[in-house]
């Protein structure tokens, strides 16, 4: 087993790490490496694959990198992610970096990793969801011209423990609008009076119901006609599968800046 692909994992105690760790110990051509969380967390010391209820992995939970990895996977928090990407930056070890809610400045922190190692920094890991931003772009693009304009509005519902709002899926989708559109104003929910509608905006509106793993729909209104493209999560595993998709990707790429259309063939 001398070829398997070394993994690291951060925030492995998480919802997602726990199931990074489970299927990166399912799959043949990958080991794990390591598994980190922060320096707070109770899982600390632990074995990862105990904490996922998997059974003992013999790798323990720890709040530093200090074994050998190929390529570090990160669903964690900004300050994690911030803190794994200097790491992977110095020792050159390529990064998958998944997790959402970054400033714009932390965005281009970790994005000055890809100087010195292979990177992946992506909102939503997924084939489905990597295919709808196709879609969306090529529904954007045919639709700019109506002649009777056509409001956007993203609509994303997840569990009620998501921390950041709205999810960075729903702000990448808004991008790729705005980029064929060419609308300028982004508006985050409506109360109030705020008047007629403007053509100049994107609408965003972020459910958080139970234990919902996400789903996001796009709504192109029109006088007369709607079209609305939904995706929908069935299970966390759909983001590890691109996730380890990803890793295998990186693990033979040279330094720089890679996405997930890059991984998942869908340019
Ligand atoms: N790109 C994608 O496809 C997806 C991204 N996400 C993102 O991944 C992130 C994690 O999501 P969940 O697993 O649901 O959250 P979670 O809260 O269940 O897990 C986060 C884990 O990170 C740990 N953590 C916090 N600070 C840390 C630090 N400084 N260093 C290392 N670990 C630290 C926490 O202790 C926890 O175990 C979120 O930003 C979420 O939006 C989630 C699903 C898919
Ligand atoms: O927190 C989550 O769960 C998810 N977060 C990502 C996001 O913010 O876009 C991706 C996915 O929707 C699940």
């Amino acid at each position: 087993m001398g070829d398997q692909l070394l993994v690291g994992v951060n925030g492995a105690a998480g919802r997602m790490g726990q199931r990074v760790v489970v299927l990166v110990c399912q799959d043949p051509d990958l080991k794990l490496g390591s598994a980190l969380d922060s320096e707070n967390s109770p899982a600390l010391g632990k074995d990862a694959g105990e904490v996922a209820g998997t059974g003992s992995v013999g790798v323990e939970i720890q709040s530093e990198l200090t074994d050998r990895v190929d390529v570090m996977i990160d669903f964690s928090m900004p300050s994690g992610l911030l803190s794994v990407a200097k790491v992977c930056a110095e020792r050159q070890i390529g990064l998958v970096a998944a997790t959402t809610g970054l400033t714009p400045e932390q965005r281009d922190e970790v994005l000055s990793a890809s100087q010195t190692t292979p990177l992946i920094l992506a909102p939503n890991m997924s084939l489905a969801v990597n295919l709808m931003m196709k879609l969306v772009r090529e529904a954007a693009h045919s639709l700019k011209n109506s002649p009777s304009g056509v409001d956007v509005e993203v609509i994303e519902r997840h569990h009620r423990f998501k921390e950041d709002a709205p999810s960075g899926t729903a702000l990448h989708f808004g991008e790729i609008i705005a980029e064929e559109m060419g609308q300028t104003d982004h508006v985050h929910g409506r109360q109030g009076r705020p008047g007629a509608r403007s053509i100049s905006e994107i609408g965003y509106h972020a459910l958080r119901t139970g234990d919902n793993v996400g789903e996001h729909t796009i709504v192109f209104g029109m006088m007369g006609e709607t079209i609305d493209l939904t995706v929908r999560g069935h299970t966390r595993d759909s983001y590890v599968y691109g996730a380890l998709a990803a890793a295998k990707y990186l693990a033979a790429q040279r330094p720089g800046l890679y996405s997930m259309a890059d991984v998942l063939g869908l340019n």
